[in-house]
C-alpha cells in the first residue's frame, strides 16, 4: 500500500533538500517528494515537527553471530541498528569463526535479512583467522557479498601482508580499513598512555602504537592504489596523517567514534569503569579537540558506533580482565544531536554526510536520497526528545554503553527499511 510521510523537516544535501515536505512511498521506493501530496488510498504518516534524512549507515559494528550469540545476535543487533535509527551496518569480522570465507559472509547476510530490521553487509577478515599469517579468501568473499576486509579487534603486523591485502582490495575495489595497532608498542596496553595511565597503575597503550599503522598504510595505499579506511582514528597526529594523505589526492578515509570525540581518558580517572575500557584507548582531551576539528575540515570522513557488545559479566571483572569496547548503535544519533547539532557546531546537512551519505560512499554501495526514484530508506527523528541512558532501554542484547546516565537530546522515531517500517513512534516493529 501507498504510504505519505507528511510534514517532515527533510535534509538531504544530495537532493539539495532542506525544508517540509512530503514523502510518497510506494513498492519500497520513493515516488514522489513535494508539498502537500494526497493519493487516493495512502496511508498517511503526519510527522510535523519531526526531521527526516536518508537512512543511516553505521560501518563498523560488531554483531558476534555466527559463534559469540551470548554477547549479541544477528537479529539483536540489528533491532539495536534500527532502534538507533539506522538501515544499513557493516559488521567485522571477529566473529567465531572469523568471518574469513564466502560461506560466512552469506550466513552473516542471510541472518540479516531473516531478521529484517537493518541491511548486513560484512567485511571480511584481511587474513585467516585474524592470525595475521595467512591472506583470506577474499575473492571467495566478495562472490559472496563482502564490502570491505578487515581484521578489526587486531592491527595486521607484517606490512608485507598488507601489501598483499591491498593489492588484491585494488584489484576487487574494495575498501581496505585498518585497525591500527602495532603489538610490539601497544602490549598489554590497557587505556592511553599518560598522567592517567600512570596515575591509575595501569599499563599505557600509546598513540604511537595506533599512529605508526597509520603512517604504514597510507604509504601501502600509495604503492598499491587501493582505498583505505581508517577505523576508529583518536589522535591528533594520527589524524594529521589522513589529512596530507587526502591533500595529495590518495583515496584514505577515516571515521570517528562518538565515543573518541566525547568521552576522554579523565573519565577513567578514578572510575576505573570498564565500559569505559575501548580498544584504541579514550585519549586526551587535546585529542578529541584535533577529532572535531578533523570532523569540520573535512579530514574525519564519518561517525561509526564501533557497537561492541559484551556480557555484563565480562565487563564486571577486574579491569584489566574486561574485555575492551562499549555498544554505540542505540546512542550515537542522539549524541550527535545533543553535542554538535543541537549546540551550533555542524548542522544538519553536515550530521547527513557523515552518517548517511560518506559511509555508502566508502562502502561502495548504492547511494540513497530523498528524491523520486530512490529506495526508501528513510530515519525520521524528533530533535527535541529528552530522553536518558538507561540500562532498560536497549534493544541491543548488551548494555556496556559509556554513556548510561546521560541526558540526550534528539531520538530516532521511525525507520523505513526499503519502505518497510522497522521503528514507529520509537518502538522496533515484531
Ligand atoms: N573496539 C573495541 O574495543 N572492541 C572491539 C574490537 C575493535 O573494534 O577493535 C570488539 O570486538 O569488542
Ligand atoms: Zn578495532
Ligand atoms: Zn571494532
Amino acid at each position: 500500500m501507498a504510504l505519505i510521510l507528511k510534514n517532515a523537516h527533510i535534509v538531504d544535501p544530495a537532493a539539495q533538500l532542506d525544508g517540509v515536505a512530503d514523502v510518497l512511498i510506494e513498492g519500497g521506493m520513493i515516488a514522489k517528494v513535494a508539498e502537500n501530496i494526497e493519493a487516493e488510498g495512502a496511508e498517511v504518516r503526519d510527522l510535523t515537527g519531526k526531521y527526516l534524512i536518508p537512512g543511516l549507515v553505521d560501518l563498523h559494528v560488531h554483531f558476534r553471530d555466527p559463534g559469540l550469540e551470548y554477547k549479541e545476535t544477528i537479529e539483536t543487533g540489528s533491532r539495536a541498528a534500527a532502534h538507533g535509527g539506522f538501515t544499513d551496518v557493516c559488521t567485522m569480522a571477529n566473529t567465531d569463526p572469523i568471518c574469513d570465507t564466502g560461506a560466512t559472509v552469506a550466513y552473516q547476510i542471510a541472518r540479516g535479512e531473516e531478521a529484517g530490521k537493518c541491511r548486513i553487509h560484512p567485511a571480511g577478515s584481511c587474513t585467516k583467522g585474524l592470525k595475521g599469517e595467512i591472506i583470506s579468501e577474499m575473492g571467495d568473499m566478495v562472490a559472496n557479498g563482502a564490502v570491505a576486509f578487515t581484521d578489526d579487534g587486531r592491527g595486521v603486523q607484517d606490512a608485507g601482508m598488507m601489501r598483499r591485502v591491498m593489492d588484491y582490495g585494488k584489484m576487487f575495489d574494495k575498501v581496505v580499513m585498518s585497525h591500527c595497532q602495532d603489538e610490539g608498542l601497544v602490549g598489554d596496553g590497557q587505556i592511553n598512555e599518560g598522567a592517567v595511565s600512570t596515575r591509575l597503575g595501569l599499563l599505557g597503550w600509546p598513540a604511537a602504537g595506533e599512529e605508526i599503522q597509520i603512517g604504514r598504510d597510507i604509504a601501502i595505499a600509495e604503492l598499491t592504489g587501493c582505498p583505505l579506511h581508517i577505523q576508529h582514528i583518536t589522535t591528533a597526529a594520527g589524524l594529521d596523517m589522513v589529512r596530507r594523505a587526502k591533500a595529495k589526492g590518495l583515496e584514505v578515509t577515516c571515521e570517528v567514534t562518538p565515543h573518541h570525540l566525547f568521552l576522554s581518558e579523565e573519565d577513567l580517572d578514578v572510575t576505573y569503569d570498564t565500559n569505559l575500557k575501548v580498544n584504541p584507548p579514550l585519549r586526551t582531551k587535546e585529542d578529541s579537540a584535533a577529532l572535531l576539528e578533523g570532523i569540520l575540515d573535512g579530514t574525519v570522513d564519518c561517525i561509526v558506533t564501533d557497537h561492541a557488545p559484551h556480557a555484563a559479566w565480562e565487563k564486571a571483572r577486574e579491569f584489566e580482565l574486561a574485555p575492551f569496547g562499549m555498544t554505540g548503535l542505540e546512542t550515537s544519533l542522539a549524541l550527535i544531536l545533543t553535542n554538535l547539532v543541537d549546540k551550533g557546531v555542524i548542522d544538519y546537512a553536515k550530521m547527513v554526510e557523515l552518517m548517511s551519505i560518506r559511509p555508502r560512499e566508502i562502502l561502495r554501495i548504492a547511494p540513497v536520497s530523498i528524491a523520486e526514484g530512490n529506495v526508501a530508506d528513510i530515519t525520521v527523528f524528533d530533535p527535541n526528545a529528552e530522553w536518558t541512558v538507561t540500562e532498560d532501554i536497549f534493544e541491543s542484547k548488551a548494555a556496556n554503553s559509556g554513556f548510561l546516565g546521560a541526558q540526550l537530546k534528539g531520538r530516532a522515531t521511525d525507520v523505513y527499511l526499503a519502505g518497510v517500517p522497522t521503528m514507529v513512534d520509537g518502538v522496533v516493529t515484531d
